[in-house]
This record gives C-alpha cells, sequence and structure tokens, in this order.
C-alpha cells in the first residue's frame, strides 16, 4: 500500500494489513479543595491499528433530490471527470474546496526547508471522493438531472455538461409521513413507499440489501439530508429502549421517516448519520446502535453560521472578553428555507443553532457565573428571491476591560448547499475511516472500536451527539485537534503542541547538522543560509564578542 506519508519510528510498524502503533496517551485528574487544585498526571499505553485496504465506498442519501444530494452528487461527478466550465468571470474548475479532508492541511513537522504540510487526506488511507458511488432515496420523483436545475446552485454551463450523467441517477421511493415535515412540502411527496411502518422499514432494508449487491461496493453508508422534521416526542415504552422502538415500528406508534432509515441502516450494519437537526437519534435508536456495534453521527451540519460562531465566541472568551449577547439572522429562499417557515421544524433548526455556546461558555468561571450565559438569539426566514444564497447577519456584543463594549457584527452571503456538499463528503470518508480503527490498551489488550456514537464527528455538526457522560464540545479548533490528534496517535506521533521548543531555546538541543532548518541571516551585510543550531552558535558567538547581527523572519 503506498501511504504518503510513513513514520520511521520504533514504535510503527507497517504490516500488509495494518499499519500499528504504540501511542502513550496523557490526561490529567484534578482534585479540589476550595480554590485549590491538585492535578495528577496520568499515562495510557495504546496500541492503534489501521486497517491499511481502503474499501469501494457507497452513501445512500436520503433527501437525494434535494440541494444538498443533488450538489453533492453533482460535485463529486465534475471532480471525477475534472471538467471546467465558463462563468462571467472566467473558466471554473472542479474541485473540493470547504472539505476539511481534501482541502485542509496538517503539519507533518520540519523538514530542511522549514514545516512540511501534507493534505489532512494523506495522514491515513482514505477513500477518495471521487471513488465514491452514490445511490438514495427522495419523496420525490425528479431524477438527478432535473433535481439540479430545480435546486439553482451550479452554473448554468456546468449544469449543462453534467446533465447526461445526473438524468442517469434516480432516487428511490420513501417513507413520507406528513406530521413529521412543512404541510408546504407536500406537491413534493409523489414518490413514496407505502404500507405499514414495519413494512417500510423491510423495504429500506431491501434497497440498501440491493444497492451494495447491484453496484459492487464494499460498505454503505446512508446519510439523512432530506427535510428538517419536528422533534419526536420521547416516550417511555414507545422508543425509549432499542426493543420498544422495535415493537413501536411494528405496531405503528410515534416514529419519524429519520428514525425509521436510522433503524434500517442500523439492522443492515450501516453506519447512519443525520444532517438535519431533529433527533431522530432517539434513546432506543442509540441503544440499538450500541446493541449492533454500528456508529451513528449527528446532527445537523455544521456549515456556515453556526460555523463562525463555534469560532468567534471561542476566540472572545478564550482572550478573556465577556459576549453578552448573540444575535443570528438569516434569510434563505431555497426548499429547506421554504420547510424551516413552519413554527415545528424551525423549532427544531432553532435547538441545534442555539447550544453551540454552551461549552465555550461553560469553559470560563471567570466571566460567567454557574448557570449565566449570553442572551441568544436565532432567526431563519424565507426570502425565495435569495434562492439558495443564504445569507447570515450576526450581532456580537461583548463587554470589555472596565465597563466597555465591544460590538462585533458580521454578514456573510454564500450558497448554503456548496458549504453543505464537501461536509457531507467529509462526514462519509471520516466515518469509514474510523471502521477501519481499532485499538488496545496495556490493561485490557482486546482490540476495540471507537464508541458507536461518534463524536469524532463533532467538528462538522452543530449539535453533536457524545456517548452518553461524555462532555460535548463545540469550539471548532478544539474539534479540529481531536481528529489530528487522533489520527497522529494511529500513527504514533505525539500530538500537535505548537510549542516549537527548538526555536525558543538560547542553545537549540538540535546538535545534529542533518536535523537543522536553514534559516537566511544576514552576516558582515550578506544574507546566508545557516541551521538553528549554527545560529545560536553564532549568535552566541557574536554576542561574546558584542558584535551586531541581525537575523531575518
Ligand atoms: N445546506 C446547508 O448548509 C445545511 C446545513 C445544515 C443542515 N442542513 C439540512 O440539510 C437538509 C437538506 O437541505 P437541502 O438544502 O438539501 O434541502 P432540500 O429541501 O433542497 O432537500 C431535501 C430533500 O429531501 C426530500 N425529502 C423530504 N422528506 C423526505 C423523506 N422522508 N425521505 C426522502 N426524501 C425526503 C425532499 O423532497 C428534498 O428533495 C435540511 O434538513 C437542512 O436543514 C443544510
Ligand atoms: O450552518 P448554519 O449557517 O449555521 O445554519 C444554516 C441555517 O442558518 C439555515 O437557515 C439553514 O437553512 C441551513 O440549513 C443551515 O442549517
Amino acid at each position: 500500500m503506498p501511504e504518503k506519508v510513513r513514520i520511521n519510528s520504533a514504535d510503527v510498524k507497517y504490516t500488509e494489513k495494518h499499519i500499528e502503533s504504540r501511542y502513550c496517551y496523557h490526561t490529567a485528574s484534578v482534585c479540589r479543595d476550595g480554590d485549590e487544585f491538585t492535578v495528577t498526571p496520568s499515562s495510557t499505553e495504546f496500541t492503534f491499528r489501521t486497517e491499511r485496504t481502503v474499501p469501494r465506498l457507497g452513501v445512500m442519501l436520503v433527501g437525494w433530490g434535494g440541494n444538498n444530494g443533488t450538489t453533492v452528487t453533482a460535485a463529486v461527478l465534475a471532480n471525477k471527470l475534472g471538467l471546467t466550465w465558463k462563468t462571467k468571470t472566467g473558466v471554473k474548475k472542479a474541485n473540493y474546496y470547504g472539505s476539511l479532508l481534501e482541502s485542509s492541511t496538517v503539519c507533518l513537522g520540519s523538514g530542511p526547508d522549514g514545516e512540511v504540510y501534507v493534505p489532512f487526506r494523506d495522514l491515513l488511507p482514505m477513500v477518495h471522493p471521487n471513488d465514491i458511488v452514490f445511490d438514495g432515496w427522495d419523496i420525490s420523483s425528479l431524477d438527478l438531472g432535473g433535481a439540479m436545475e430545480r435546486a439553482q446552485v451550479l452554473d448554468w454551463s456546468l449544469q449543462e455538461k453534467l446533465r447526461p450523467h445526473m438524468n442517469q441517477l434516480k432516487p428511490r421511493p420513501s417513507v413520507y409521513i406528513p406530521e413529521f415535515i412543512a404541510a408546504n412540502q407536500e406537491h413534493r411527496a409523489d414518490h413514496l413507499i407505502r404500507g405499514t411502518k414495519a413494512e417500510q422499514v423491510a423495504q429500506i432494508r431491501r434497497d440498501i440489501c440491493d444497492f451494495r449487491q447491484k453496484s459492487g461496493v464494499d460498505k454503505a453508508i446512508v446519510l439523512w439530508t432530506a427535510n428538517t422534521e419536528r422533534f419526536c416526542d420521547v416516550i417511555p415504552g414507545v422508543n425509549d429502549t432499542a426493543e420498544n422502538l422495535l415493537n413501536t415500528i411494528e405496531t405503528g406508534g410515534e416514529v419519524s421517516p429519520s428514525t425509521m432509515f436510522a433503524v434500517a441502516s442500523i439492522l443492515e450494519g450501516c453506519a447512519y448519520i443525520n444532517g438535519s437537526p431533529q433527533n431522530t437519534f432517539v434513546p432506543g435508536a442509540v441503544d440499538l446502535a450500541i446493541q449492533r456495534r454500528v456508529f451513528i453521527g449527528g446532527d445537523d451540519f455544521k456549515s456556515g453560521q453556526t460555523k463562525i460562531k463555534s469560532v468567534l465566541v471561542d476566540f472572545l472568551v478564550s482572550a478573556g472578553i465577556k459576549p453578552t449577547s448573540i444575535v443570528s439572522y438569516n434569510h434563505l429562499g431555497n426548499n429547506d428555507g421554504l420547510n424551516l417557515s413552519a413554527p415545528q421544524q424551525f423549532r427544531s433548526k432553532e435547538i441545534s443553532k442555539s447550544n453551540v455556546v454552551d461549552d465555550i461558555v461553560r469553559s470560563n468561571p471567570i466571566l460567567y457565573q454557574p448557570g449565566e450565559k449570553p442572551d441568544h438569539c436565532v432567526v431563519i426566514k424565507y426570502v425565495p428571491y435569495v434562492g439558495d444564497s443564504k445569507r447570515a447577519m450576526d450581532e456580537y456584543t461583548s463587554e470589555i476591560m472596565m465597563g466597555g463594549t465591544n460590538t462585533i457584527a458580521m454578514h456573510n452571503t454564500c450558497e448554503d448547499s456548496l458549504l453543505a456538499s464537501p461536509i457531507i463528503l467529509d462526514l462519509v470518508i471520516l466515518t469509514e475511516l474510523c471502521q477501519r480503527i481499532t485499538f488496545c490498551t496495556r490493561e485490557d489488550p482486546v482490540f476495540q472500536s471507537f464508541h458507536s456514537v461518534l463524536s469524532l464527528l463533532s467538528f462538522l455538526l452543530k449539535a453533536p451527539l457524545v456517548p452518553q457522560g461524555a462532555l460535548v464540545v463545540n469550539a471548532f479548533f478544539r474539534q479540529r485537534a481531536c481528529i489530528e490528534n487522533v489520527m497522529r496517535a494511529c500513527l504514533g506521533l505525539p500530538p500537535q503542541n505548537h510549542m516549537q521548543l527548538e526555536h525558543k531555546m538560547e542553545k537549540s538541543f538540535m546538535h545534529s547538522e542533518e536535523n537543522h532548518i536553514h534559516h537566511p541571516v544576514l552576516i558582515n551585510g550578506k544574507i546566508d543560509h545557516i541551521s538553528a543550531y549554527q545560529s545560536a552558535k553564532y549568535i552566541e558567538m557574536n554576542s561574546h564578542e558584542k558584535k551586531q547581527q541581525h537575523t531575518i523572519s
């Protein structure tokens, strides 16, 4: 397997099937006594195993004919075909901008020319988005060519190039229970799986098997990108345990279509991801996933306004500034916006968009008393004219030193579905990778997998689902660091610490010549490239001789 990044360490071995790393995980436990804290560091020795063979991945989208469904499918096709197209501002080329794995980089360390960055996707063997095979369901019968046109997201000249391919793709009929999505969606519902809930779940299971068989994929993941549903009532005896939920599907009580898809996927051993805000994962669905050892992830793609919020509030609070009021206003004119104009569906979105600052606020008891939170108001309005071009306006008011006020106002215009599509790809690629990672500790040498509730996906989601008792992390850079550092652990590399101590010492410990980074230095009026070690020596020597020297950064 020709991995692009190979580790040269006694702690890492490459077998035919696996990359196996030994990794020391450091944590600390804290005891509090009044105002005093005792911190006890501890470490656990892990062995990580990552399967090297990348499978052929199939992704089944629920809501395939929607704006996100068509856009992600079209984008993958355009990349695969290497398409370019003309617009009024010039020729554009297919890319994966906005994807953490495809378009962002990680630092591996230092080489002769300074820090070395590689694409995130090169850290471990991963599925390439171009190789994903798509299928899916929609309550609307339009083929993907027609649905792409209805979505009004992609440039017309690109649509013309894609249409012959997209017209071949047809969503499978789906489950429609009118009370769960807005009444204004009824006109789309012309392509339905009929029958009882039990029969509908059985049909979804048959669809998954059929897709696997006909497409020849090794693995399938199911992802909900259909309309936002209202919240489901969590009722003891109905959906509180796996057994009760399965019984309710048989008898026909309160089960949403998204939960029916989750149950069918879990029963077929397919990971299931929820890209919308509703509570698909009622306790019974979580219970079933844990029992079957299948990954579930959710909720609600973190694509725009909320993503910025998870950066901005983290920046303010971690800089010691106290956000006191956050007002977020949104308008958009796509079908998602139309569905969200109904109160119950808006309420689901309001909940998922509102909790995003909680962990950040809780982390700073200097600024916030227990239970205190900033005012946080979330508004979404449907404005048909703007189509998929979402507008987000935010006002962050904060208290600064000595009673001062700091107000940041922000305006963001962007295509909703072009932000969500790369997130869909990251979600499924990361989930698939996690299915190939197992680990054990020295104390418990039996290899295990990640918890079924795959919280590693938090970076990509507005209201991250985490295992019971685990902390929800919303802060953007902590979420990103978590993914990067888990992947580094799989390679036996320490967490990225950004300390750069070797460059902050009077006398660097980097004594061997070949390890050195060469810096441009002005010596006797001429620029020369010398290593950090030489540079330190030079500074030392020259400071003794009281000669002047300048380092150019
Ligand atoms: N685009 C973003 O930035 C973003 C961000 C976060 C979350 N989301 C969520 O993603 C979802 C999809 O967004 P979109 O813009 O693609 O919406 P959309 O309305 O364009 O697409 C949804 C599709 O789902 C179909 N559908 C509805 N109920 C269905 C069911 N039971 N089974 C199968 N298909 C069904 C509809 O016919 C439609 O084609 C929404 O819930 C939205 O809130 C989007
Ligand atoms: O990701 P984000 O920009 O915070 O949130 C968005 C909402 O503001 C928008 O109204 C909705 O239609 C999108 O589906 C998405 O959920």
